[in-house]
């Protein structure tokens, strides 16, 4: 079992949204998509749901295009949220549950644990449009898993949310993967996928320009940091080559390398000048990674 978008491109006119992309997610896996605004994750989100088609190349959930499938199968979380504010939350699921087909009975049973699981059964009965814009959040993922669907799509799960919301939403999601459903979520935020992404893909003008394991895209970047604590000038370093940047802190100087042979050549080099307090190198992080590869920062 396993998502597949072959070679697949989408225009808008002149524009190109994704140029032909491939991304082979397997059964069971948290994918997680990363890129700058306009990147292309929310077209891509679409054609995943079939709600687009591509102009070239084909996507498949288990080998059916998205279209043919079941409304049971995929559930989706729009970046754009949309959900009836003058309707209860009830309503509201038993509403859009009856669309996939699902009873009365196992709609309620279902929401009924999720408003527990999010600490709010009490607005079981509340118009929509009174709710905070997070609890609001909480009810349409809420809308996006009722049905139990095989594959999930979240566009931007997070964003909005309180600290709190966000651990309370990263424990269901992670619930749900343990449980079997497969998962491609979008987040502007590099420490999210981080923490629950095995493999990735970070998009840039419609092209994944990293895809892959995050354990091995780290080992395969070879810039490193190395923090050095010590009781003697390290102005020197700034010379040392293969050092690429240098920040001198009260306490700590900061050394952007080359890569590792570079921090043990500094090693063996701080022996002949005193005492080294601290000495670490640090593994990239992916918003480094990010801003090397996209050659930008999030705005
Ligand atoms: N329906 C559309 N018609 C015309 N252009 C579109 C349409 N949808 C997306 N685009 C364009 O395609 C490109 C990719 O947009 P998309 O929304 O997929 O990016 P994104 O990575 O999801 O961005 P964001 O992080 O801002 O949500 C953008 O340049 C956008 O303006």
């Amino acid at each position: 079992m396993a998502l597949r978008m072959e070679n697949v491109t989408k225009r808008f006119g002149a524009k190109t949204a994704v140029d032909q992309l491939f991304l082979h997610i397997d059964s069971g896996e948290m994918f997680g998509m990363l890129g700058a605004n306009g990147a292309g994750k929310t077209t891509t989100f679409r054609m995943m749901i079939g709600l687009f088609a591509p102009d070239d190349g084909g996507v498949s959930w288990n080998g059916s295009p998205p279209q043919s499938l079941d409304a049971r199968i995929i559930g989706y979380l729009p970046e754009e949220r949309g959900l009836y504010p003058k309707l209860k939350v009830m309503e509201q699921m038993i509403y859009l549950g009856r669309l996939r087909g699902l009873s009365k009975h196992d709609i309620v049973a279902e929401v009924d644990a999720w408003l527990e699981r999010f600490h709010i059964p009490h607005y079981r009965k509340a118009k929509v449009e009174n709710l905070s814009k997070g609890n609001q959040q909480k009810i349409q993922f809420i809308a996006a898993v009722l049905h139990r669907p095989q594959l999930l799509i979240l566009d931007e799960p997070f964003s909005g949310l309180d600290p709190i919301n966000v651990d309370l939403l990263k424990k269901a999601v992670v619930k749900l993967k343990n449980e079997g459903t497969t998962i491609v979520f979008s987040s502007h935020d590099m420490k999210h996928v981080e923490s629950l992404c095995e493999n990735l893909c970070i998009m840039d003008k419609g092209k994944p320009v990293v895809h892959g394991k995050l354990s091995d895209i780290k080992r395969t970047y070879e810039k490193r940091k190395l923090h050095i604590r010590a009781d003697f000038s390290l102005s020197f370093l700034g010379d040392v080559d293969g050092v690429l940047q240098m920040t001198v802190g009260a306490e700590e100087t900061m050394l952007a390398i080359r890569d590792e042979t570079v921090a043990k050549d500094i090693f063996s080099r701080l022996q002949d000048y005193g005492y080294v307090r601290h000495f670490s190198v640090q593994e990239p992080t992916l918003h480094d990674i990010f801003i090397e590869k996209v050659g930008r920062t999030y705005a």
